[in-house]
């Protein structure tokens, strides 16, 4: 007998993303029940709902017992959509929910939690059967309304039950196929989402440092610099890159009395230090934990970091009196110059999702989570803030080898992908040396092309470093011309110099 047909959703949080997911479940014919600790929240969804006339479907709650009573049918599960802030909020909602939660019931958390939360929250409520996805959504506000990109993770008795719904929700591609599939057991979705942020936080980098470049060191106005992207965004090699896409229209956006909306926004990114959003920071601690070198990603969320305490750069500008200030950029061909700059957003880009993946893999492996990539991809390739069409189909295939399964090479191995990224080595070294002369900010840029350089030589000035360690801390080291040896302690020391009053160690 075939499960039956889930017909109500319970959504917790209905702020930007659940209110729109609200309306985006009702619209597809689903009976939705709200509730949120923030009365407005529920009026503002209601009004909205109300426009859409879709008013029916739409209900608020007054408490959480409230939703779980009207979620009730004589046909089981029951499905409780969170869109809350992470950490304690989702707690709350579970100890509020709890007394009102049976067996077979589903919550399926769409916020960005920490995968750890997820784990622990699963692991408290398997006992009494009831299920806790982690669920990834990516899009933001406009795609959780029209459909967003969705990595669900979990109990996958629980995630194949409310498949045919997401499916109905999500996103689509260019052929309709949805923009959902079951990412792992445990905190595997969250974890993925996470991931995706930490790749979005360095593409976002790369571009805003493409974009101070063609504003502030070629002299583009907005208007030309949104031309140059909205060309970018049909080139081949960055086609339908939605950051590009919508990077041309916040150059383009004028306000009432005609200005540039962005002429006038403050330059700091908040979030991170504020700690309303957690991804940025828990990739890095990801990264860092698993010995993974993701810096185009780390560096742009210290750059995040840096940018949120003006007050304290302008403390630090006046010191130096604007001797490190932005120089008007010295090249010969302005046209030619932004064609290497397009070849290096694309070299960023491409290592943005080599630096993701890597990481992804080594979780994967320590967790036995077989994360499917080409399933991943494909969650991401519409409907997700770092959807980018020629990148994902160049990855498809790279992604699709057995390696990425193993414990094999990494994915800057691969033949094809060297050549896309040697092809436009030379462009993005031109632009960390013209940036670099004229002072521009281009910690992504820079960090990407090193990262490329460290991860595909065999001499590295880590030579040196390894003696010095040896010198001052005994901690030995392996000796060149055998082979590279393993990732631990060498075998060899140098006494450079005996400790006083010894001759030996
Ligand atoms: N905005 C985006 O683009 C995206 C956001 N996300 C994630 O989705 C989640 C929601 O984001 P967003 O909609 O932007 O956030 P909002 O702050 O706009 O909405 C969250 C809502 O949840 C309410 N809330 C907090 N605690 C509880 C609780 N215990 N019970 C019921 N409601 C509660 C909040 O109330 P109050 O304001 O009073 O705290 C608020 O109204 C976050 O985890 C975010 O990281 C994911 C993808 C994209
Ligand atoms: O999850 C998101 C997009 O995918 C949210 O938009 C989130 O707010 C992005 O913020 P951050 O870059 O700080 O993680």
């Amino acid at each position: 007998m075939s499960e039956p047909r889930i017909q109500k959703v319970g959504m917790v949080g209905v702020g930007s993303m659940g209110s729109m997911m609200s309306l985006l479940f009702a619209e597809h014919g689903y009976q939705v029940f709200l509730f949120d600790i923030e009365q407005s929240q529920m009026e503002k969804t209601q009004k909205k709902a109300q426009d859409l006339n879709l008013q029916e479907d739409v209900i608020r709650q007054d408490s959480y017992s409230q939703l779980c009573k009207s979620l009730s049918t004589d046909s089981q599960p029951r499905l409780i959509v969170f869109s809350i802030p992470h950490g304690l909020a989702g707690d709350k909602c579970l100890q509020g929910l709890r007394p009102s939660l049976t067996t077979g019931d589903i919550i399926l958390d769409c916020s960005n939690e920490h995968y750890k939360n997820t784990e622990r929250r699963q692991e408290e409520l398997r006992p009494h059967g009831i299920f806790y996805v982690g669920c990834g959504v990516s899009g933001g506000y406009q795609s959780a309304r029209a459909g967003p990109s969705m990595s669900p993770g979990g109990d996958r008795e629980a995630v194949e039950r409310i498949l045919p719904i997401l499916r109905i929700v999500a996103a689509k591609d260019d052929g309709g196929k949805p923009c959902v599939n079951y990412i792992g057991p445990g905190g595997s979705g969250h974890f993925v989402k996470m991931l995706h942020n930490g790749i979005e936080q360095g593409m976002m980098l790369v571009i805003a440092e493409a974009w101070y470049i063609l504003t502030r060191g070629l002299g583009l106005s907005y208007n030309e610099a949104g031309q140059v992207l909205y060309q970018w965004n049909e080139s081949p090699e960055l086609s339908k890159c939605f950051l590009i896409a919508i990077g041309a229209d916040v150059n383009q956006e004028k306000d009432e009395k005609a200005n540039h909306v962005v002429s006038y926004v403050q330059d700091k990114v908040v979030q991170d230090v504020d700690e309303s959003e957690g991804t940025g920071t828990w990739t890095c601690e990801e990264a860092v934990r698993l010995h993974s070198p993701a810096a185009t990603i780390i560096s742009a969320h210290l750059f995040r970091c840096a940018s949120a305490d003006l007050t304290q750069r302008m403390k630090n500008e006046k010191v130096s009196k604007g001797t490190y200030a932005t120089k008007p950029l010295q090249v010969n061909d302005k046209d030619s110059f932004i064609e290497q700059l397009r070849m290096a957003t694309y070299f960023c880009f491409l290592l943005c999702f080599v630096q993701g993946l890597n990481l992804l893999r080594r979780k994967s492996q320590q967790k036995g989570w077989e994360i499917n990539y080409p399933d991943l991809l494909h969650v991401w390739s519409a409907g997700s803030i770092i959807r980018a069409d020629a990148i994902m189909s160049l990855l498809q295939p790279i992604c699709s080898q057995p390696r990425m399964k193993s414990d094999g090479d990494d994915i800057l191995a691969d033949q094809t992908l060297e050549k896309e990224l040697s092809r436009s080595f030379d462009s993005t070294k031109n632009v960390v040396l013209k940036a670099i002369e004229a002072n521009m900010i281009i910690p992504a840029i820079s960090q990407s092309l090193e990262y490329f350089k460290y991860s595909t030589r065999t001499e590295l000035p880590t030579q040196f470093m390894e003696a010095e360690l040896d010198y001052f801390g005994h901690h030995n080291f392996d000796i060149r011309g055998y082979g590279p040896g393993e990732a631990k302690k060498g075998s060899h020391h140098h006494e450079w110099k005996p400790a006083k009053g010894t001759s030996d160690k």
